[in-house]
């Protein structure tokens, strides 16, 4: 699957303006692009990769400091990075997981929206189901390492990968919080949410919009496994190995045969979906609400 028009545009600025693929990253001096020796490491400046050839399996380290909160910039640097793994095919499974202490993703980008434009509203928009596309039908295997909290969008894009694996530390909680903000999560998500855990759970984890710890992560099924912090990396590389032993035409046409009505429904009605989106979040009392809560988390601090 391509990129979808706008976020295609955004990635043709961000490559003209150099943003990828650079070395040396992390301070360690790389081969030049092309070395061919298995072990080269490539980052844009949002998300870097540590690819494992050899394995077939790609590490994607969301490093968007302070909290890997979904900007545009953002996501469209993470979907060069997945697209360009796509088309290599040494790879066949990636492990996404943070860079940034304690936290896996803050979600939406909350200066994203508020006060902005509707025409940015929708550019937005396009980009956040695109990244939920890409990565929901992605024909690679996609293991979430949860190193830190991911509320809200971390949460989708947690839920689009096969399996997930949480760190177990009580404030790395993960769920879909969005009425605790006076939002409404979109139809497709809550589908991904109701494919995952069910639908009873789902009615409550979605109208309480509950934060679960990682012992209830469990339970409830939204993680499939909680390990020892210092055992995630590792058991997310198992967990993996497990699921590149599966054929990959078989496993591939399975999942996309799984996941193809619920990507199907927000595919056919994209437009209308951005078209919600800009009418809601454009309404003042949203704008308000979304406001304090940013203001507020700027005073944390202070
Ligand atoms: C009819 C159709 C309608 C459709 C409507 C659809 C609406 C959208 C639906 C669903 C999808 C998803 C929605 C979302 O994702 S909304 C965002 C939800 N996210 C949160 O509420 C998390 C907020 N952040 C936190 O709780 C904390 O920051 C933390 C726990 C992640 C990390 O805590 P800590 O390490 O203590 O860091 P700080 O809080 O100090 O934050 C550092 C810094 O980062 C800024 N920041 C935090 N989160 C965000 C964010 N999501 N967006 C932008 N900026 C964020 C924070 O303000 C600090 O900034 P600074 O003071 O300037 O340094």
């Amino acid at each position: 699957m391509a990129l979808a028009g706008g976020v295609r545009v955004r990635a043709r600025a961000l490559l003209r303006a150099g943003a990828q693929f650079r070395g040396p990253v992390l301070g360690r001096p790389e081969p030049a692009a092309g070395g061919g020796d298995g072990t080269r490491r490539f980052a844009n400046l949002r998300v870097l990769v540590e690819p494992d050839p050899a394995a077939g399996v790609a590490v994607m380290k969301l490093k968007s400091p302070p909290v890997n909160s979904l900007s545009l910039e953002f996501m469209t640097e993470f979907l060069i990075s997945l697209e360009k793994l796509e088309n290599d095919k040494a790879f066949r499974g990636v492990v996404i997981t943070s860079d940034c202490p304690g936290v896996f993703s803050a979600g939406l980008d909350l200066t994203e929206l508020c006060g902005q434009n509707p025409a940015h509203y929708a550019e937005y928009w396009k980009a956040v189901q695109e990244l939920w596309l890409r990565l929901f039908l992605s024909n690679m295997v996609l293991v979430a390492a949860i190193n830190g909290v991911c509320p809200a969008g971390g949460c989708l894009m947690a839920l689009t990968c096969d399996v997930r694996v949480l760190a177990d530390n009580p404030k790395f909680v993960i769920g879909l919080k969005e009425t605790q903000l006076g939002i409404v999560v979109p139809f497709w998500l809550k589908d991904n949410l109701v494919n995952t855990i069910g639908h009873r759970a789902s009615e409550h984890a979605l109208q309480l919009g509950l934060l679960f710890p990682p012992a209830e992560a469990l339970q409830v099924g939204i993680v499939d496994q909680v390990v020892p912090e210092d055992q995630l990396q590792s058991t997310a590389l198992s967990v993996m190995a497990r699921w590149m032993a599966i054929p990959d035409h078989a496993r591939h046409l399975t999942k996309a045969m799984m996941r193809k009505a619920t990507a199907d429904s927000l595919i056919k009605h994209r437009d209308a979906d951005i078209q919600n989106f800009v009418n809601f979040i454009s309404r003042d009392s949203i704008q308000k609400t979304l406001q304090v809560y940013l203001q507020k988390l700027k005073q944390k601090k202070g």
